[in-house]
């Protein structure tokens, strides 16, 4: 059983211990500052294909005891990097109702309220996800950082479900929707950075692509997120509430995040 956390002594700071590649190289996330951003003209518009789901399908919403998780199906995909990479997953990361800034990356230090994470893996050299992640060109994760504004229907999709999927290892189906409603509008201005998984075991197999302008939900969606759901399964008797899951920001020396946009 995956036995790390976001606290205490199972937390960041020791999982080098059981999961060595979480002290190695190219980890992620990082915080995308000036001094590290290059404007690289070849990076094109990202091209999304079956993302508009049908309502006739649905997906799986679980509680993985570490973020609130939705499976996709293989026929949504990203046409336009060197392979094709196909979905597995999406997952959150977010902080608590007294803390409300819970992302990975941040901007100029700036965090955002919470971000939203669209794995993929290179099903053109590799069968599965399993497979895939811990090959250095194996996954490509979308990033979308989320922000406080008005109340999001798209996201209210998802964070409808959280009541059943409360505790660690419920499962609940959700209709098919157009996941790229979930993503900011401009498809064309994000960072872009050869990385690693946030969590164990934090292989370095990540082209990561963070999009530059965030999303929107409202205060109470947000508040949703932070309180309604459990790292502990429903029988445990220490509830522990699923807050703060973001990994914080790693050292980036000697390194260079391309960025598509000029300005
Ligand atoms: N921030 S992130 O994008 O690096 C990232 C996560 F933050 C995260 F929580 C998960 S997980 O599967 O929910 C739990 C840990 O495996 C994954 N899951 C990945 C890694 C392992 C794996 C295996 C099959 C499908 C997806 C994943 C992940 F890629
Ligand atoms: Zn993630």
């Amino acid at each position: 059983a995956s036995k790390w956390s976001y606290v205490g002594s199972d937390g960041e700071e020791n999982w080098p211990k059981k999961y060595p590649f979480c002290g190695g190289v190219f980890q992620s996330p990082i915080d995308f500052h000036n001094d590290v951003l290059q404007y690289d003209s070849t990076l094109m518009p990202i091209d999304l294909v079956g993302y508009n789901v049908s309502l006739k399908e649905h997906f799986i919403i679980s509680n993985n005891g570490h973020s609130v998780r939705m499976h996709l199906p293989s026929s949504m995909y990203i046409r336009n990097l060197p392979f094709r990479y196909t979905a597995s997953q999406l997952h959150l990361h977010w902080g608590n109702r007294n803390k409300p800034m819970g992302s990975e990356h941040r901007i100029s230090g700036r965090q955002f309220a919470a971000e939203v994470h669209i794995v993929h893996y290179n099903s053109d050299k590799y069968p599965d996800v399993a497979t895939a992640m811990d090959k250095a060109d194996g996954l490509a994760v979308l990033g979308i950082f989320i922000d406080i504004g008005n109340f999001n229907p798209s996201f209210e999709k998802i964070f409808c479900h959280f009541t059943a999927v409360k505790f660690k290892d419920q499962k609940v189906q959700v209709p098919g929707f157009n996941v790229q409603e979930l993503l900011p509008t401009q498809l064309d201005e994000y960072f872009r950075y050869e990385g690693s998984l946030t969590t164990p075991p934090c292989f370095p197999s990540v082209l990561w692509t963070v999009f530059r302008n965030p999303v929107k939900v409202s205060q109470e969606q947000l508040l949703a997120l932070q309180t309604a759901l459990y790292c502990s399964q429903e029988n445990d008797s220490a509830p522990l509430e699923m807050t703060d899951n973001y990994r914080h920001v790693q050292e980036f020396d000697e390194r260079l995040v391309s960025v598509s946009f000029r300005e």
